[in-house]
């Protein structure tokens, strides 16, 4: 409930008095040997309403939790009033109330089911349909470069939410990629991204799409001048502009004041979050990739998961259970960061997208209501794909002193069967492996049988694994667009409901504009004669180095 501390729920108190009475008393090889059923109890399987063969099994019972504590969780949830609040945005009320916006990007996939009034809801299938109508015409060569031939490369300039969604999907769903149309991301404004990525490009066959909802972003406009130039000292007139230049913003005003035309825009509205963008127009560069049909699976599948999380139960609501585990480490055993771990290459980019998604929405510590929390909020997130991350961090995640909660995300299927699916057995052996390595360990004593008496105390000893660490599994068929759209509303209705929570607002980002005035502040001094003035030592220090030995 706004205005309520999370610490303040009776459920809390009752969580913190089950923390410090009985964490010690959860082990998980106890309670896995105490009841034969605990993966029956603590699984669910959630079936898309659309499509059949996109289901998601979640096994979350390798997590310090019994069914008390769980009900509890559940119990908190219902109180910091997440159905109500879940209800309030589907309806298009303004739940980002420091912006007084609507939140919908649910309205984006919802085909027009949703039943809200906001302002833009009613252009979304005309936005989709000029997505088609454009998608299919770079793609068929019906549209062409200022010198009639088809495009092949495709660069989006674009950051934060108008580039990792596009990236990490165009990356996921590359089976289903035409070939001879190529991606390409341009986001940092260190002049090396464009340099590196137009360098082999031929101006003639190239669209640029400039990706930016405010259309005001430094780093993208900055990119998106310089590939202008790129493809003027060739193109020469700036006519052929808008054969190779398209823009995909809500700010209309600045799109033309570019020189992108109006009729080469694709727009979205305010209720439509940077980080939660990719199924708007954001999500071009997706639709030319993959072809607009499967581009609307992809919205299906994040539909299908809408709906599973409007309309089910806690106890049996996918993204509530995540996030109840999570809340239950985060804030009660202290733990700091929550690991992401797909074991499928396609999926390599799955945690540096939910960096932004998770930790820009609830990175936060002060309430909707203006409180300071006296509680931990979003966790850091991080990962990589299995089996990679075995040979980096999981030293850490096995014997360090950290708690690290772990997401383990694996198809049953590869789009890639080498040697009869050989190397993916391989693969899904580690997936299904580490999460068991991690709840068991190894004892001393299966150590003392393995290394014999001659070993000493200190081998021994560092050859133990204390276990009990908490994993998720999350296992579906194939990463299909419909898999994948299910996936991704999973995560993004479980940091809603963390947020609800925490009585924070997950929709804003205030905490990102403080680095970007004073970079404008230190940009307009690096280009004056006289000393910079108005900072610290440090930072004056810094400069001072950076101009003595700046060669450019
Ligand atoms: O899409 P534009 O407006 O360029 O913003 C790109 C990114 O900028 C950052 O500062 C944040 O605001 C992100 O939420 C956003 O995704």
């Amino acid at each position: 409930m706004v205005g309520t501390l999370a610490s303040d729920y009776p459920a809390w108190k009752k969580l913190q008095e089950v923390y410090d009475n009985e964490h010690k008393n959860l082990v998980l090889k106890d309670l896995f040997a105490a009841d034969p059923e605990r993966f029956a109890k603590f699984h669910r399987e959630y079936t898309a309403s659309s499509n059949p063969a996109n289901t998601i099994l979640l096994d979350f019972s390798k997590n310090l939790i019994t069914e008390p504590i769980l009900a509890t969780l559940l119990q908190l949830i219902r109180e910091s009033g997440l159905e109500q609040v879940r209800d309030s945005m589907f309806k298009g009320e303004h739940i980002n109330t420091s912006e007084d916006r609507a939140v919908l990007h649910v309205a984006l996939r919802s085909f027009g089911e949703l039943d809200t009034t906001e302002a833009g809801v009613s252009e979304v299938l005309p936005v989709l349909q000029h997505i088609r109508e454009f998608s299919d015409a770079v793609r068929s060569g019906a549209w062409t470069g200022y010198t009639g031939k088809p495009i092949r490369a495709i660069v989006n300039i674009g950051i934060g939410g108008s580039d990792l969604g596009p990236v990490m999907v165009t990356e996921a769903l590359k089976p289903y990629a035409k070939r001879d149309l190529t991606p390409y991301f341009v986001s940092n404004v260190d002049g090396t991204h464009i340099a590196e990525t137009v360098r082999d490009l031929d101006p003639e066959t190239t669209l640029f799409i400039i990706a930016s909802k405010t259309f005001t972003t430094q780093e993208t406009i900055t990119n998106a001048e310089s590939a202008r130039d790129w493809f003027l000292k060739t193109a020469g007139d700036k006519k052929h502009v808008a054969k190779h230049f398209v823009a995909l913003s809500t700010n209309e005003k600045a799109v033309t004041a570019f020189g992108i035309a109006k009729e080469n825009m694709f727009g979205f509205w305010d209720w439509v979050g940077g980080r939660y963008s990719l199924w708007s127009a954001i999500g071009l560069s997706i639709a030319l990739v993959i072809g607009y049909e499967r581009f609307e699976e992809l919205l299906k599948g994040a539909r299908d998961m809408d709906k599973h999380f409007l309309e089910t139960p806690l106890e049996n609501n996918l993204p509530v259970l995540l996030a109840a585990v999570g809340l239950w480490y985060n804030d009660f055993y202290g733990s700091q960061t929550l690991a992401l771990l797909p074991y499928d290459q396609y999926l390599h980019k799955f945690a540096d997208y939910f960096q932004q998604g998770d930790m820009e929405s609830n990175g936060k510590f002060v309430t909707k209501a203006g409180q300071r929390v006296d509680y931990q909020t979003g966790p850091i997130i991080w990962g990589a794909a299995g089996t990679n991350g075995q040979h980096s961090f999981y030293q850490l995640v096995h014997q360090g002193t950290k708690l690290i909660p772990a997401d383990f995300i694996a198809p049953t299927t590869t789009h890639n069967p080498l040697r009869g699916s050989l190397h993916h057995r391989i693969l899904l052996s580690n997936f299904f492996a580490q999460p068991e390595a991690l709840a068991f360990g190894k004892t001393e004593e299966q150590v003392r049988k393995e290394v014999g008496p001659n070993a000493t105390e200190a081998l021994i000893k560092s050859k133990v694994f204390e276990g009990n660490r908490p994993s998720n599994s999350i296992i579906f068929p194939l990463l299909t667009p419909s898999a994948l759209g299910s996936l991704i509303a999973l995560y993004e209705h479980k940091i809603f409901t963390q947020g609800v929570v925490w009585g924070i607002n997950s929709f804003d980002q205030m905490g990102v504009e403080l680095g970007k005035v004073l970079a404008k502040n230190i940009l307009a001094q690096l280009g004056k004669p006289e000393d910079v003035v108005g900072h610290d030592s440090s930072t004056t220090g810094l400069i001072h180095y950076y101009q003595k030995y700046r060669k450019e």
